[in-house]
């Protein structure tokens, strides 16, 4: 037999088996051979479904994000929910006007033949004994703990254990009565904050809504009936319970048989404890007044009374669990697959030296591929989306910039006060000799300023370049060592050493190129003549122009508007030296700063080639062999965060197996009634 057919079996038993109008309290005894059916029946067949989904409950399979199926009372707020707790529960708990459960009170209630009931109230993680008569304070008093002593509410469930002979079988979950105009005390949002808690318990497709609902009140006018409607339509999940039937006991019986408001599971009338009745007395009351008040008595009995309405819950409980079992089989079974399977993923614990050393091998191996693969091959199959670590594009862009930067800094401004250092030097080289030779003193001070003044530049490249060789290189150690935590530290601490040690041997070859380019002016390259052929085939016709009073020209070479009037007052043989000394310089300047590119370019690409082949992998292993580093042996301790997230998977899959066995278990036992 399906176990749905199973236990819709079940449940026709329970609601054909009648309640005695005389017996006042939802009664569950045990063991006695009086036993009314119900109660023999409920023991037999009900309570271990009700043992398993408790046990369910102490696995905290919700962690594992599994609903378990559980009754929800809503309504408005002094509508009568926690009255209506009380009088199943038997027992007091806090009532009165204004806003008096500003918690989730999650009251389990289990039929025990004790002889004194068992009261235990937990919250966070204390666990608080308590009694009938102290019940209320302590529940008010965690309360306050919980949502502070003004009127806001919490999140934070507190859940109440009531151990007692004769209550029903039931947990059940109490929640703040929903208020539209905030009180003293209150938040302006209380209203939105209480609707998100409301929706959030009665959202899942396995909670039963027990709509609390006044008798005072137009049933279509209340809020909980809007909020339960908007997630539960056609109302199949909705069992309303109607209170304060003996204040407002006219036009109840149209109310409750007309159904204006769609409540699928129907309603029940009830009469709760008034002031400070006996729970017993009330009882009575409550069965006298629909026995006998002429409008009430008008009720069909099965819709009336405490008795009924504990009755209904502990079938819908059960129809509602065994509903939701086979689903809730699978979601286990789903949870626990994926949990086993990242557990699976998890890196195998380091058991011995020899394990330690593979995964060191394995380490090594794979950095220095991924680092081939990005720094030297321009391949970035492993890095798809980030751009960052596509890193031969980067280099070159990186390259590109410090070349434009080269050629656009003042040095290489040759337009702005033309001739005016020239002919300043040309002045302070003069020397005792023939007037028509080029003082060689003059381009090489020219020179040594010009690279003085650009020496920063070439030093700053380098710096910017090791310093994202440097992220690059600790994100892929990074990478394939991060579930070996001793071994990552000395990775990443190898990483950056090998780094600072290349960014310094970098810097000293770039120094000295300056330091070289600043003393010797020397290139075999043909181009440095050729280009000096064409601009000074321009001599002549400056010097024209200077003496002809133009103030700007286009000089070959240099492009337009080069500034010529403040050169009117020098003479020609003055302007034609300082000429051809700016023209030398211009056209040894072009071969000094390609140089000073292309040297840094390829000694950067050798450096990470040797980076990537050698240095590091020297670094790392003599690291790993280093006294300092506490041997292979510290290989095998597990990163505080990766044994966290083992220890936590373990009981993950620890809960859903055993969550697995006692959903399975309950589906057997069902299926075979
Ligand atoms: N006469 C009468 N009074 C009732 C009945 N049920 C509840 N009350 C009273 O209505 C008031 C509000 O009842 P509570 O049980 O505190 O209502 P609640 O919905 O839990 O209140 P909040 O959680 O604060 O929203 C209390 O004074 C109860 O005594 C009933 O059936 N008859």
């Amino acid at each position: 037999m399906g176990i749905y057919s199973a236990i819709c079996r079940i449940n026709e038993k329970l609601t054909s088996l009648s309640v005695d109008p005389d017996d006042h309290q939802p009664q569950i005894s045990n063991g006695d051979n009086n036993v009314p059916p119900i109660v023999s029946f409920y023991n037999e067949e009900i309570r271990p479904i009700l043992d398993a989904v408790e046990n369910l409950r102490r696995l905290n399979i919700t962690k594992e994000g599994i609903q378990i199926p559980s009754i929800v009372v809503v309504g408005d707020q002094s509508s009568g929910k926690s009255s209506v707790m009380e009088s199943l529960a038997g027992i007091s708990l806090p009532r009165g006007q204004g806003i008096c459960t500003r918690v989730p009170l999650i009251m389990r209630l289990q039929n025990h033949p004790v002889a004194e009931p068992e009261l235990l109230l937990e919250y966070i993680e204390k666990v608080v004994s308590t009694d009938e008569e102290h019940v209320a304070d302590a529940i008010n008093t965690a309360t306050e703990e919980l949502a502070g002593k003004s009127k806001g509410i919490s999140n934070t469930p507190l859940t109440l254990f009531v151990k007692k002979n004769g209550v029903p079988d039931l947990t059940m979950v109490d929640l703040p009565g929903i208020t539209r105009v905030p009180i003293r005390g209150q938040p302006e949002d209380i209203y939105d904050q209480i609707k998100e808690m409301i929706m959030d318990y009665i959202k899942p497709e396995e909670t039963i809504i027990l709509n609390v609902l006044s008798a005072t009140q137009d049933f279509t006018t209340c809020e909980s009936i809007r909020m339960s409607q908007s997630v539960d339509r056609t109302g199949l999940r909705t069992l309303a319970v109607v209170t304060k039937a003996d204040k407002s006991p006219e036009g109840l019986h149209e109310k409750v048989t007309a159904d204006d408001v769609n409540i699928g599971l129907g309603y029940v009338c009830v009469r709760n404890r008034i002031n400070d009745e006996s729970y017993e007395d009330a009882r009575k009351e409550e069965a006298v007044l629909f026995q006998n008040h002429p409008l009430l008595s008008k009720i069909d009995k099965s819709m009336v009374g405490t008795p009924v309405l504990a009755q209904r819950l502990v079938g819908l409980q059960a129809l509602i669990i065994s509903k939701t079992l086979p689903e809730m089989l699978r979601k286990i079974n789903d949870k626990l697959n994926s949990q086993l399977s990242e557990l699976e993923s998890l890196p195998k614990n380091l058991n011995s030296a020899a394990d330690a050393i593979a995964a060191f091998m394995q380490i090594i191996g794979s950095v220095k591929e991924s680092l081939r693969k990005i720094l030297v091959r321009g391949e970035f199959d492993e890095y798809p989306e980030d751009k960052n670590m596509h890193c031969t594009a980067r280099l070159v862009k990186k390259l590109n910039d410090y070349s434009k930067d080269l050629h656009e800094c003042p040095e290489s401004n040759h337009k702005e006060n033309f001739l005016k250092d020239e002919i300043m030097l040309l002045e302070e080289a003069k020397w005792i000799g023939l007037p028509n030779f080029m003082p060689r003193t003059a381009f090489l001070v020219l020179l040594q300023n010009k690279v003085i003044g650009i020496s920063s530049r070439p030093i700053q490249f380098i710096n910017d370049v090791w310093d994202y060789l440097e992220k690059v290189v600790i994100q892929v150690i990074n990478r394939h060592s991060e579930h070996y935590y001793q071994l990552q530290r000395c990775t990443c601490r190898s990483g950056e050493n090998v780094i600072a040690r290349m960014r310094e041997h970098s810097k000293k070859q770039v120094k000295e190129a300056i330091e070289m380019e600043k003393w010797t002016d020397y290139t075999c390259n043909p181009e440095y003549m050729t280009e000096y052929n064409n601009l000074m085939a321009n001599q002549s016709t400056l010097v024209e122009y200077v003496h002809d009073g133009y103030g700007a020209v286009n000089i070959n070479g240099l492009g337009d508007g080069v500034q010529i009037g403040h050169l009117r007052e020098y003479n020609a043989q003055v302007l034609n030296q300082a000429y051809d000394l700016k023209m030398r310089m211009i056209c040894y300047w072009r071969i000094v700063l390609r140089r000073l590119i292309d040297t840094t370019a390829l000694r950067l690409l050798f450096s990470i080639n040797n980076l990537v082949n050698m240095e590091l992998e020297k670094e790392i292993t003599s690291c790993f062999t280093s006294p300092s580093f506490g041997g292979i042996e510290s290989l095998l301790e597990e990163s505080p965060s990766m044994a966290g997230k083992r220890a936590m998977l373990s009981r993950s899959v620890e809960v859903l197996r055993e969550s697995k066995e006692v959903v399975s278990n309950i589906m057997d036992r069902i299926s075979s009634y």
